[in-house]
């Protein structure tokens, strides 16, 4: 175990506490084991990069965070709230949990952009002035506004992704988790989501393949290999630390340093 891995007990429920996943254990039902006891605590307010190579489980955990995948051993809890079947847990889970898939076509499918932002704060039961104000407020966060009107399929990659990320800000969530937020964006518009990020008051996860965007983003970074969390620590010392980024497939662009504690912070 490298790095700060968390195989504490679980810690007393607070309101300081967004997210806590303990001892998750999940099989798809060919038999593949895809998570193999995964231990997490994430402070609220956070944000954390979730790295490992293919095939390593990240989605298969972030599956787990808003209950689209149950069924295994283990328990994940959101700001209290332990995910379960329930239907009136769940839909509580889903609003705090917020996912934002890596195609935006995934999660945009109305005549509007204004009308898919509206879709889920109306699903609440929201309506009127406050349900007007969800989606103002969403589509200012990510820069969109002034695209409101249009068709989100006649809009560039770059702003699909935005009013995807307003999609789930207007249902005011307490974690964002983002799916390879940086992909398919040109230079420009990863600089510009980045700093949308930078700037949003929740709790984020970010499942990335994209290091120097984990390290611009996040300031504690996890590597998920096998199944299994293999490290837990600042993103920086983590990602100086060549040899341990080499045994779990990750690697930086060319060229590309980071000044860390590398190798000081493991464990022995
Ligand atoms: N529906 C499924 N049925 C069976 N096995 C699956 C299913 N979905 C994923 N897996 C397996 O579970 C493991 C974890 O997959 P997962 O998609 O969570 O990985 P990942 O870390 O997100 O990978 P990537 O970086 O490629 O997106 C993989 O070995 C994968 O083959």
């Amino acid at each position: 175990m490298i790095g700060y891995v968390d195989t504490a007990p679980a810690p007393a429920a607070t309101d300081a506490l967004s997210l806590d996943v303990r001892g998750v254990q999940y099989s798809y039902p060919d038999g593949h084991v895809a998570l193999r006891g995964v231990n997490l605590t994430v402070p609220r307010g956070e944000r954390i990069a979730l790295l490992g190579p293919n095939g390593a489980g990240k989605t298969t955990l972030v599956l787990h965070l808003n209950g689209i995948l149950a069924g295994g051993e283990g328990t994940v809890t959101v700001g209290g709230l332990t995910v379960n079947r329930d239907r009136a847990t769940l839909a509580e889970i889903r609003r705090r949990v917020g996912i934002v898939f890596q195609d935006p076509d995934d999660q945009l499918f109305l005549p509007t952009v204004a009308e898919d932002v509206a879709f889920g704060p109306a699903n609440l039961g929201l309506r009127g002035a406050e349900l007007a104000a969800r989606v103002t407020d969403a589509l200012d966060a990510v820069g969109m506004t002034e695209h409101r009107d249009r068709a989100p399929q006649h809009l560039s990659f770059g702003q699909r992704r935005r009013v995807a990320v307003a999609t789930v800000l207007a249902m005011h969530p307490e974690i964002l988790v983002l799916d390879e937020p940086s992909s398919n964006l040109d230079p420009a518009a990863r600089r510009e989501l980045a700093a949308i990020l930078r700037g949003l008051p929740v709790t984020l996860l970010m499942v990335t393949h994209d290091l120097p965007y984990a390290l611009e983003l996040c300031d504690r970074a996890l590597i998920l290999d096998a199944g299994q969390i293999v490290a837990d620590a600042p993103t920086a010392d983590l990602l100086a630390d060549t040899t341990l980024l080499a045994q779990h497939r990750l690697e930086l662009p060319y060229g590309f340093q980071v000044q860390g504690r590398a190798p000081s912070y493991r464990i022995p």
